[in-house]
């Protein structure tokens, strides 16, 4: 089944000097192989390659993909693998470390087999709480006053005119109706719009305990933002119906949000939480937002803390990158109304006859092409497809689209339309004399003019309080915003063209320039971005501030962020938690912000492992975070390396939940 020319353990070594296995992958095996009394070299390969898939995060190995395109392979001649499935499983679990999951029976082994698919024990337990708590709450509708609340769904969605359904109001309805409900879609499509509307009619009619998360600090101010902001449109959208809705039910809708690890409650110095299933959360409604940032182990421990009538609303956009850590849960989630066989994204909602019924009769709606008699879970689910932000901006909105449809031709035919909004800088020749890629320059000169002003409002800050002008914590806010108007991304962290190298090069600029003065560390005007969660603080990974004078002691420098209710925290440099410079950060860490011009840089060479990076996720993710400009640094050829790859995770949940074979 397995041919090994070599020795297994030195095979590991081989695949870890090549970069195809980390330490870690290596030691795992080792070290399940002492655990087990097992030197077998099939059972060292397999609990490596289980190893790697992990660090990859995937949520477990699919056992038919092994064989696939696997450079571990690549040299047939060192070791091959050769098998028919179930020969193969039957060899895996004669294996001491390996067993067969039976549902209801306790897994008594480290590694389980599942049908086709391999999992470490705690990853195979996150999946089947995930899936169980999921169905469990999809298959729980909520009984409601049909008439009623018809009548008030009609002035909260007057008829959209661009569109024959109007999809926010069946997400609504769909909220309204089930203990859980997913609403997902690309950015603008309103789903915070539409989640403010949901939560006006459900504290007309009853008065909720609800709670707003989102996975990163960044994430949580941006939801309170914009519900702030969805409050006061709805009240001056239902002035005119004042005497037929109670308006007051708008203060009633909360608007503070926090992070999922706040909501959870840390436990210092553990890896616990003081809420989970024996100490569940005390609330009757909790709205995730940013979803696709949540990985499968928190999943499981909200899920676990959340108590068993609550209800539950997961918001997102199931196309951007998937967490960081293992598993792409709202993917998964989403992953029966993705049509399949069609070129690019086409979805098609899936509903049960009654939910069908229901949502018709709330919402004067013909929905008979979307009826489903396969299961629930479609019940839950719904996909807002319209943007309302890029309506008026086509270039960016057009060009998302075509990559996130993986639609090559489609995406040169924008870039070759020469829309004002999208714009492109090859990485050009390498200049001789200054060593320096041509297109890099351009684009660090560019961003030395988009950072110019946020650094200008700081010379000029710099000048008032020499003249003995104090202007509080309100010019810091206007500094931080300034500086949040634009944002370089890289898709790597190390090298000339991640975030080390740009940020590097970009405050050298800066700094001949004399918009800085690099000669301390925290410089004034120096951009940070924290990378870990401080609660004694209130500072958490992904919070960006700027390093600036004191207002109440300009003579000393502080470092500023703006906090989720809007106001100032400061910050002594000396007191950060982990940070770095933030003129470049990556296009993960830019999930859940968005910026008026972003400019994302490529590598012009990119290596093997780079390569894995360019994902279609990737560059929608980096796209969409732009309002009103993009800019691309790059080649042709990593820009269409990237539109025809997605991000594929194995999982089972998808299975789990829609009940496929
Ligand atoms: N039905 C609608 N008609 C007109 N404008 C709308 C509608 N729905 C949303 N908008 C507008 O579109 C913009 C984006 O809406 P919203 O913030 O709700 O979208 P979102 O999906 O939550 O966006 P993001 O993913 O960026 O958080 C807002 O300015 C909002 O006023």
């Amino acid at each position: 089944m397995i041919y090994n020319n070599k020795p297994m353990p030195e095979l590991l070594k081989y695949w870890e000097l090549q970069g195809l296995l980390t330490p870690l992958d290596r030691h795992f095996a080792i070290e399940m192989a002492k655990m087990h009394q097992c030197g077998e070299p099939l059972y060292l390969f397999i609990c490596a390659y289980l190893s790697k898939q992990l660090s990859n995060q995937h949520g477990c190995v699919v056992l038919e993909q092994i064989n696939q395109a696997n450079p571990m392979f690549e040299s047939p001649r060192l070791c091959s693998l050769n098998f028919e499935i179930e020969d193969f499983k039957a060899a895996l679990l004669s294996f001491p470390g390996i067993s067969q999951y039976q549902e209801g029976q306790p897994c008594a082994t480290p590694i389980i087999l599942d049908g086709n698919r391999l999992y470490l024990q705690k990853y195979h337990q996150f999946e089947l709480t995930v899936a169980s708590t999921l169905n469990r709450l999809a298959s729980n509708p909520i009984e409601v006053d049909i008439p009623n609340l018809t009548k008030q769904l009609s002035l909260v969605f007057p008829q959209p005119q661009n569109q024959d359904i109007d999809w926010q109001k069946i997400a609504a309805a769909t909220a309204l109706t089930r203990q859980l409900a997913v609403i997902t879609g690309g950015p603008g499509t309103g789903k915070t719009t539409t989640v403010t509307k949901m939560l006006f009619l459900l504290q007309l009619n009853q008065e909720l305990n609800i709670k707003l998360v989102a996975p990163t600090g960044k994430a949580a101010a941006r939801l309170t933002e914009s519900i702030k902001a969805s409050k006061a449109r709805l009240a001056s959208d239902l002035e005119q119906h004042k005497d037929q809705i109670d308006l007051n039910a708008i203060d009633k809708i909360p608007e503070e949000a926090s992070t999922i690890h706040r909501l959870l409650g840390v436990v210092p110095n553990s890896h616990r939480y003081r809420h989970n299933k024996d100490n569940p959360l005390r609330l009757d409604l909790l709205i995730v937002d940013e979803a696709s940032m949540v990985d499968l182990p928190m999943m499981d421990k909200l899920l676990s803390a959340l108590p068993e009538n609550a209800r539950l609303i997961l918001l997102g956009d199931q196309d951007q990158l998937a967490s960081v850590e293992a598993g792409a849960v709202l993917a998964d989630i989403c992953h029966g109304i993705k049509l399949k066989g069609q070129s690019g994204n086409s979805w098609k909602m899936r509903y049960s006859q009654n939910q069908l019924q229901t949502l018709s009769s709330l919402t004067n709606t013909d929905l008979s092409e979307f009826l489903d008699t396969n299961g629930h879970f479609g019940d839950s689910l719904c996909m807002l497809q319209y943007s309302h932000r890029f309506a008026g901006e086509a270039g960016i909105g057009q060009l998302a689209k075509a990559v996130n449809n993986g639609d090559i031709g489609n995406v040169l035919n924008v870039w070759q339309q020469g829309y004002d909004e999208i714009s492109w800088l090859g990485h050009g020749e390498i200049s001789a004399n200054l060593q320096q890629n041509i297109g890099l320059v351009t684009l660090l000169n560019q961003s030395e003019k988009h950072y110019r002003p946020y650094l200008q409002l700081i010379k000029n800050l710099q000048e008032s309080y020499k003249s003995g002008i104090n202007k509080g914590d309100e010019a810091a806010i206007e500094v931080i915003n300034k500086f949040n108007d634009y944002r370089l991304l890289c898709p790597m962290r190390s090298g000339d063209y991640g975030v080390d190298g740009i940020n590097q090069q970009m405050a050298d600029l800066l700094n001949k320039h004399h918009h800085i003065n690099v000669n301390q560390e925290f410089y004034l005007g120096r951009p940070i971005i924290i990378q870990s969660n401080d609660y004694n603080l209130g500072l958490f990974n992904g919070d960006i501030g700027i390093v600036l004078q004191d207002s109440e002691q300009p003579d000393r420098l502080m470092a500023h962020f703006i906090k989720a209710d809007g106001s100032i925290l400061k910050v002594l440099p000396a007191r950060l938690p982990t940070h770095e410079t933030c003129y470049a950060m990556t296009v993960h860490k830019s999930q859940g912000s968005e910026f008026d011009r972003v400019a994302m840089v490529m590598p012009p060479q990119p290596t093997q492992s780079q390569w894995q990076l360019l994902t279609k996720e990737l560059l929608y993710t980096a796209i969409t975070r732009a309002k009103s400009h993009f800019v691309c640094l790059g080649s042709r050829n990593t820009f269409e390396h990237c539109v025809n790859h997605a991000t594929e995770r194995a999982s089972g949940l998808a299975d789990r939940l829609w009940k496929m074979t």
